[in-house]
């Protein structure tokens, strides 16, 4: 347990826990700055009483015997907490703006452009559109069951994310330095600032002018670069959750305020954004397992190395690629684990704005499929990659379709066998 802080609070409603530094007592945060010291005893007490209130969401940490348990039921890994603070502030700011206003804060905001403006954005979003459909033809696919506007904010969103990527992996990754993302990161702050220094910008910029999209998960996503740029290998899982929530859990983060929540839904917002970090990280998990003989050609190995160890596995076993069954018991293991951040991301997509849930849904089955195509191939993810067909692919709308708009009778196993 981290000496300085633990935190499991429930961000709307402001209680909280703060593990003291003489490691015995707890600081209880309750709402209105009413705190007080209690034994340790007595804040779990108070902690379950506060998750039992009704609103409470099931995919909040719980604590344990003194552990911060993350939504799988494992004790809560200093990353999973450090990147849970990032989703309680996420929430926490929309709930501040929702009371302060009275309003649906993932609302469209109304457009106040000139008509001249109003094309050249709606060029620059069709070229976000083009790109979106020349690198990721099954996010296009999403993306076009979405309502036009979503769609297009997440096109900009989309080619962003991708921009960023290329500049650590593309045909000129290797003359970027530190001080490349710095400025990267300068051009972000200017656009959300209305400043956009390109076209492509100028569609994000609108988009995080009409949308409640806040800026941490990207200048987040520019961090997870830099660390590719100086890491080629994770100890544990601990630091390749941190990795994955960087690159992909971010993405998740900057979409909910795009597909919007249902606005009958009950569940708490965090619970939607722990849900979307959720769908990110199982998506780059599941990246990570269908790559592993790419990234190993590049010199990197995505996989914790105290697992493979476990598994009598080195890195000398990954460059020489051949599948043996202390292999396939490895990958076993790290399928299953997608899998449970796969399942823990279908709960959020339920809350999510009716219209937004059908492409959710439908990247989330398509992605997940590329686990059982791992599977199919016999682990060999050294010299096949793994992919989803196109009779598959469109299969899976239906299905998620089901999923979306009639009662969800198609569990997530009927979705995988599909
Ligand atoms: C409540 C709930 C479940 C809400 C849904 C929230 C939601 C829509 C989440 C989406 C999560 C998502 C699509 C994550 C993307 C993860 C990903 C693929 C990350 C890639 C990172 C680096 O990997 P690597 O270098 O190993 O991979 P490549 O070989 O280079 O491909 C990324 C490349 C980072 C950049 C990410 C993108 C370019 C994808 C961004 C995608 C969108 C904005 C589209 C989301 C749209 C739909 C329809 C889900
Ligand atoms: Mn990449």
């Amino acid at each position: 347990m981290p000496a300085a802080l633990v935190r499991a609070f429930n961000a709307s409603t402001l209680w909280g826990l703060e593990w003291k530094e003489n490691q015995r007592d707890f600081k209880v945060h309750r709402p209105f700055g009413v705190s007080f010291i209690c034994s340790h005893a007595n804040a779990v007490k108070q902690i379950v009483k506060c998750r039992g209130a009704p609103g409470m969401s099931e995919a909040m940490p719980t604590s344990v015997g003194g552990l911060v348990m993350n939504p799988l039921g494992k004790p809560m890994l200093p990353s999973e907490q450090k990147v849970y603070d990032v989703v309680l502030k996420q929430a926490a700011m929309v709930n501040d703006v929702k009371q302060q206003k009275g309003i649906n804060v993932l609302d469209v905001k109304p457009e106040i452009v000139s008509p001249s403006t109003i094309e050249l954005l709606n060029e620059a979003y069709e070229r976000c559109g083009e790109v979106c459909a020349e690198y990721a033809k099954t996010f296009y696919l999403g993306t076009l069951l979405m309502t036009p506007d979503r769609r297009k904010a997440i096109w900009a969103i989309y080619v962003w994310c991708r921009r960023t990527d290329e500049l650590v992996d593309g045909p000129n990754a290797s003359h970027i330095t530190p001080l490349a993302l710095d400025r990267w990161e300068q051009r972000l702050e200017d656009l959300f600032l209305g400043r956009p220094y390109d076209m492509l910008d100028a569609a994000l910029s609108d988009t995080v002018l009409k949308y409640p999209v806040d800026i941490q998960p990207f200048r987040d996503m520019i961090e997870g670069m830099r660390m590719d740029l100086r890491k080629s290998r994770y100890k544990n899982f601990n630091e390749l959750y941190l990795y994955c929530y960087y690159v992909a859990g971010t993405v998740g983060l900057m979409s909910v305020p795009i597909m919007g929540i249902a606005p009958e839904s009950k569940a708490t917002t965090e619970s939607v954004y722990n849900a979307a970090l959720a769908l990110g990280i199982a998506n780059q998990l599941t990246n990570i397992l269908r790559d592993v003989g790419e990234d190993a050609c590049r010199g990197r190995i995505y996989l914790p190395q105290d697992e493979l160890a476990q598994f009598g596995l080195s890195d000398e076993d990954i460059f020489a690629g051949k599948v043996t069954d202390r292999w396939r018991a490895f990958m076993k293991d790290q399928i299953k684990r997608a899998r449970m951040f796969f399942d823990e991301a279908e709960k959020g997509v339920t809350e999510l704005d009716k219209a937004s849930r059908w492409p959710v849904w439908a990247s989330l089955i398509l992605y997940r499929q590329i686990l059982d195509a791992i599977e199919a191939n016999d682990y060999d993810n050294f010299t096949k990659r793994a992919f989803v067909g196109k009779v598959k692919k469109f299969l899976s709308l239906p299905i998620a379709y089901t999923q979306a708009f009639v009662q969800p009778v198609v569990t997530s196993k009927f979705a995988r066998a599909s």
